[in-house]
């Protein structure tokens, strides 16, 4: 990021109406991050047929679970359980049952050790470690169901199990939505790469070379945290804190900016990596026939937003199955930053997306687009039968 502007970030921070909400919600994620990225290097190092799907007892599912108890617990701790309504994408039902038994114990686990942490964050936690019933409760205090008034947290714990499961790329989501509106986007990304080009490369190459030679630069290698809150006309990234570290305030946290191209020509496209979750055939063409030439980029999860919101491609497609229905802790998040930041999110109609429906981004009309203000012929594709 050259040239990026030298804002007082310190003082952007304290003095807007969502100051306490940014910070307890910077660190929460933060220490998702870690939490991740502990469980990550441990099913890394486990032989993949272990974690072949999220409906066992997998790390994934460790993962997931443990991501929504504490952030749960963290908020409730900072702005008192009465004042935090959450809707999060795991229900707590089968981690309650019986035979769930030592999928609870490793989440239990996993949370404590995460919540000893937290002072090393800049948060509090517990004076004891927490038993398995007040993780349950703290997992099943995330059953808002959202709509049009009143304030509520959107949370996705772990957001591109796919690539979290391969190693690559994967985001911990959490927005603040107040009468509809998306006020407030945190994007945790623990495997984003500094350096634009590792983007196109899967993970795995990163942390080849990395281990091979070892970054002189401690804390940009790799994994951030972006955040935006609404009409502030800033976006800002700050990088995971490393080893034994302390998070201190603003955290190096420097302003990104969607790109400046405005030739469709040198423009890149990012989509997700998966067919099924969105036709690559049809944003080829699509994006062929609005003069996009390079190749697409492909990244799992929010980290696309993340990409859109630091300039390192100019435009985010995405063409669900039909009757695929987006939720909206999928997109909270990644619009308040790329917004703020300088871009445009739109369905395929051109219209914004709704948070205030529930829990689907309901009447979405197929599509979902992140564009640079300059390249906005593109948001209003023509309609497809796909
Ligand atoms: N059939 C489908 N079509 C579109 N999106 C889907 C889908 N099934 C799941 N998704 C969503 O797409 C996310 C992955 O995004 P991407 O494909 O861009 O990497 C999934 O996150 P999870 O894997 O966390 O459930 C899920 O929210």
């Amino acid at each position: 990021m050259e040239g990026v502007r030298k804002l007082d970030i310190v003082g952007s921070v304290e003095s807007n109406e969502y100051s306490k909400e940014l910070d307890v919600a910077v660190r929460a994620v933060q220490m998702a991050c870690f939490l991740c990225q502990k469980v990550q290097e441990s099913l890394i190092s486990k032989s993949s047929s272990q974690v072949q799907s999220k409906d066992d007892n997998s790390p994934v599912t460790v993962a997931d679970w443990s991501v929504q108890a504490t952030v749960s617990w963290l908020l409730s701790q900072s702005f008192g359980s009465e004042n935090v309504s959450i809707v999060a994408e795991e229900d707590v039902v089968s981690l309650s049952k019986a035979d769930a038994a030592g999928l609870l114990k490793a989440v239990v686990n996993t949370v404590n050790d995460c919540l000893a942490e937290a002072p090393r964050f800049g948060l509090q936690g517990p004076a004891m470690a927490l038993g398995a019933s007040e993780v349950i409760e703290a997992i099943g205090r995330c059953n808002s169901s959202g709509g049009p008034t009143g304030r509520f947290w959107a949370l996705d714990p772990v957001d591109g199990t796919l690539g979290f499961v391969r190693g690559d790329q994967y985001a911990v989501a959490l927005a603040l939505i107040e009468n509809g509106e998306a006020v407030l986007g945190v994007l945790g990304c623990p495997n984003y790469p500094m350096r634009k080009e590792w983007l196109s490369y899967q993970h795995r190459y990163h942390r080849i070379i990395s281990k091979l030679t070892p970054p002189t630069s401690e804390s940009w290698d790799k994994g951030c945290v972006m955040y935006a809150w609404k009409g502030s006309g800033e976006a800002w990234m700050q990088p995971l804190i490393q080893g034994d570290k302390k998070l201190v305030w603003p955290n190096s946290a420097r302003p990104v900016q969607v790109s400046s191209i405005e030739n469709p020509a040198l423009a890149t496209f990012c989509e997700p990596v998966e067919k099924s979750n969105s036709s690559h055939s049809f944003t080829a063409g699509l994006a062929h026939s609005v003069g996009l030439r390079k190749q697409p980029l492909r990244v799992y999860s929010m980290v696309k937003y993340a990409t859109i919101a630091r300039g390192d491609a100019e435009v985010f497609m995405k063409f669900a199955r039909a009757g695929y229905k987006e939720k909206i802790w999928d997109h909270a998040a990644g619009v308040v930053i790329i917004e703020e930041a300088g871009g445009v999110v739109s369905d395929a109609g051109g219209r914004r997306l709704d948070f205030s429906k529930g829990i689907y981004l309901e009447g979405l009309d197929r599509a979902i687009y992140s564009v640079l203000a300059e390249l906005n012929t593109l948001h209003r594709p023509p309609p497809h039968g796909k």
